[in-house]
């Protein structure tokens, strides 16, 4: 059995310090990231670039010495993939061509054609896997169906889905195929990055809030139960991390109903409701806010320490509730992990 703290955590092990790691940890707070997406030239050059991709992986490792490295890759690869055109407009954020149509959707490729595509990603985990410290642990991952669909059928990341869900209402025969080909066709895309080194996976669902009552359960809570469930028979024992972002309720019974080994929090809960409602049923992730990145001081102990002793019962991974911002300062992310490491 490994004995790396995040494992442990991962197999329901109450740690005294609990490990921790931070989404996007590999961004554009750092300055050493920034340097070297400009040597790519631009964000998509560098998730295919395998050695810089290896290399910004690296350097929150470096810098802060994390529990956890999460590849740098983007979860809209996988649409890149399947055959939409994707590109990001400088503050603005992803394009991509839309799907709205039997018609668009019989131009997709099928799951089996994206490893070509994507093989860069997989060399950069078994880059990565050679050269992390021996104590860190690999997270691969992919977006979840209905966040990746969100995107594809808008063509952009939109406030409330309202396309997505149009679709769903309007055409939900076209919006369950898109859902079919994305499960499997994850299930494919994590296959390789298990077999390429990667010792979790994440499966994010950073829109899953926008779906409620039987809409949840069909389109979140079952793709990552299939997800979850075809991983596991091939390859047993890996575990899953699953992030039904801002599930509220939804986050009740998720770890039972998909299978995931950890549920990770946003900051919409507090970590009192996470350790009585979701925590009893295993092993949690998070979940302090962004902001304390950008803030700092008092505040930021304060809540490290409360977060910590608030899910100090059970199995957990100290992280925040979502992606660190570009305007967050490193300093803060050291003061947030000797903060989480003091002995109290
Ligand atoms: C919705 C979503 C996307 N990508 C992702 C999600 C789900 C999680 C979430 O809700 O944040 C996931 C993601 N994106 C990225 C990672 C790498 C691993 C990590 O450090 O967490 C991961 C796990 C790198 C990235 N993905 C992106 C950046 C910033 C790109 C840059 O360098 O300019 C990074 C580091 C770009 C991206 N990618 C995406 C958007 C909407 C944007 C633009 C917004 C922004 O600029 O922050 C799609």
């Amino acid at each position: 059995m490994s004995d790396k703290t995040i494992l442990k955590a991962l197999r329901g092990e109450v740690q005294k310090v609990p490990p921790i790691w931070m989404m996007r940890q590999a961004g554009r707070y750092l300055p050493e990231y920034r340097a070297t997406r400009a040597e790519a030239g631009d964000f998509l050059s560098l998730c295919y670039n395998s050695d810089l991709a290896a290399e910004v992986t690296l350097q929150p490792i470096r810098r802060f010495g994390f529990d956890a490295a999460i590849l740098f890759a983007d979860i809209l690869l996988l649409p890149q993939a399947l055959g939409a055109d994707l590109w990001f407009v400088t503050g603005e954020g992803p394009r991509l061509s839309t799907i709205t149509s039997a018609d668009d959707f019989s131009g997709l490729a099928t799951k089996d054609d994206i490893h070509d595509t994507l093989a860069p990603v997989y060399e950069t985990v078994r880059i990565l896997s050679r050269e992390l410290p021996r104590e860190t642990t690999l997270i691969g991952f992919a977006g979840a169906p209905w966040t990746v669909a969100t995107y594809m059928i808008a063509g952009r990341g939109t406030k409330d889905q309202g396309p997505a869900h149009a679709l769903r209402e309007g055409n939900v025969a076209l919006f369950e195929k898109i859902i079919d080909l994305l499960t499997e066709a994850t299930i494919e895309y994590l296959d390789q990055q298990i077999r390429a080194g990667a010792e979790v996976v994440k499966i994010f669902d950073s829109w899953a809030g926008s779906l409620k009552g039987e809409a949840f359960g069909k389109y979140a809570v079952e793709p990552a139960r299939r997800i979850t469930s075809e991983l596991k028979t091939r390859h047993p024992g890996i575990p899953v991390i699953g992030f039904p972002r801002e599930a509220g309720e939804g986050y009740i019974g998720f770890h039972a109903k998909t299978g995931v080994d950890c549920v990770a929090l946003d900051d919409s809960v507090t970590p009192e409701w996470g350790a009585a409602n979701v925590q009893k049923d295993g092993c949690v992730q998070g979940n302090m806010a962004s902001r304390h990145m950008v803030t700092g001081g008092q505040a930021l102990i304060d809540e490290v320490r409360h977060i910590r002793q608030a899910f100090s019962k059970g199995p957990h991974i100290f992280n925040l509730g979502h992606g660190i911002t570009p305007d967050a300062d490193p300093d803060n992310v050291s003061l947030m992990i000797e903060t989480l490491r003091e002995t109290v």
